[in-house]
C-alpha cells in the first residue's frame, strides 16, 4: 500500500551522484537509506558513528511510524548493525534522518559515500489510551512470561 511521505535533500549530492532512497524489488519493504558523511569513514571494531542520510523526512500522521534497520547482509557478514539497535523515526520529527552505525563485529568497516547502509520502514501505529482497572479478565498465560512455556 503507498503512503505520501514528504522529504527533504539535505544533501544535493542525493538526486546527483546517488539516487533517491528506493525499494530494491516491488516487494522489499524497506527504502535502502544510503550513508552520506562529508568523507568516507572507518568504523573500527566496536565502534558506533552517527552518519548522516542527507535526508529529512516528515511523517506527519501520528498513526504512522519510521523505523530504521539493519541491513541483514551487512549485520550478518559484517556486524554493521544500529547502535540504538532499531531507530524509531516519530511522525511529527522534521530533523535530519540519522542512522546510529555499530559495528559489532571484530573487524574495521569501511563506509563508502552513497553506500546502502541501513533501511526505513513506515509502520502503522496505534496511540494507547489509557484506562485504570482494579483487575484483568484472567487469560491463559496470566503473569507468565519470560521463558515460562519452556524452551522446546
Ligand atoms: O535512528 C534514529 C533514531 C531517531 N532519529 C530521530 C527521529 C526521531 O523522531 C528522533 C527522536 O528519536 P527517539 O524518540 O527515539 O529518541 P529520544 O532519545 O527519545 O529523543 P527525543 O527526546 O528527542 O524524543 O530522532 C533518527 O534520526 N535516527
Ligand atoms: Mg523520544
Amino acid at each position: 500500500m503507498l503512503h505520501r511521505l514528504e522529504i527533504k535533500i539535505l544533501d544535493s549530492r542525493i538526486g546527483q551522484e546517488f539516487p533517491l532512497p528506493q525499494y530494491a524489488t516491488t516487494g522489499s519493504a524497506g527504502l535502502d537509506l544510503r550513508a552520506m558523511p562529508e568523507a568516507p569513514l572507518e568504523l573500527a571494531p566496536g565502534g558506533c558513528e552517527l552518519i548522516p542520510t542527507g535526508l529529512a523526512v516528515h511523517i506527519a500522521e501520528p498513526g504512522v511510524a519510521g523505523m530504521i534497520l539493519p541491513r541483514s547482509g551487512l549485520g550478518h557478514r559484517h556486524g554493521i548493525v544500529l547502535g540504538n539497535l532499531v531507530g524509531l523515526i516519530d511522525s511529527d520529527y522534521q530533523g535530519p534522518l540519522m542512522i546510529s552505525c555499530w559495528n559489532r563485529g571484530d573487524q574495521p568497516f569501511r563506509i563508502e559515500i552513497g553506500e546502502r547502509i541501513a533501511q526505513f520502514i513506515l509502520v502503522p501505529i496505534l496511540h494507547a489510551e489509557l484506562e485504570i482497572v482494579e483487575s484483568f479478565e484472567t487469560s491463559v498465560r496470566g503473569a507468565g512470561g519470560f521463558g515460562h512455556t519452556g524452551r522446546h
